[in-house]
């Protein structure tokens, strides 16, 4: 099973959500930025370490929010997804083509990578 962090990264009552590439696995889909755990890393300096790889992002990891499992035709994950609090950004994009500050209800409109679906309806419930 390979283990993912997200985070669900907030500025301004909205959160951050953006587009995997086309090429990549899931491409076109939308996601919380994270990635995979490295051997023997913690979760929460997987998750600072992705997010400056990929977007050139500082965040503070606030708390842990949920953890899903989901099997995908080819491979499972185990998701985990951090609240986190933004800091500043460049914005520079590595395996993703676009982004949004979104409203929470607004997040279940688009297509998203079906793993991140019982997160954001349980952000629904609880925000
Ligand atoms: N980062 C991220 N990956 C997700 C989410 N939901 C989800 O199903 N995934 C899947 O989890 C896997 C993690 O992939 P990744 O490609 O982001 O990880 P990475 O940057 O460490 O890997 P790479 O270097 O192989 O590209 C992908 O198959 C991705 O499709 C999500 O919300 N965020």
């Amino acid at each position: 099973m390979i283990k993912v962090v997200c985070g669900i990264i907030y500025k301004n009552g909205k959160v951050f959500l953006c587009r995997r590439n086309p090429h990549k696995q899931l491409g076109g889909y939308w996601e919380f930025p994270g990635g995979k755990l490295e051997l023997n890393e913690n979760p929460e300096t997987a998750l600072k370490r992705e997010l400056y790889e990929e977007i050139s992002m500082f965040i503070k990891v606030l708390n842990h929010f949920a953890t899903v499992i989901h099997k995908y035709d080819n491979f499972t994950i185990e998701l985990t997804a951090y609240e986190c609090k933004f800091i500043e950004a460049d914005f520079n994009l590595t395996d993703h083509d676009k982004y949004e500050w979104i409203d929470i209800n607004q997040i279940i409109n688009k297509k998203l990578a079906p793993a991140d679906i019982p997160i954001v309806k349980k952000l629904m419930r609880t925000n």
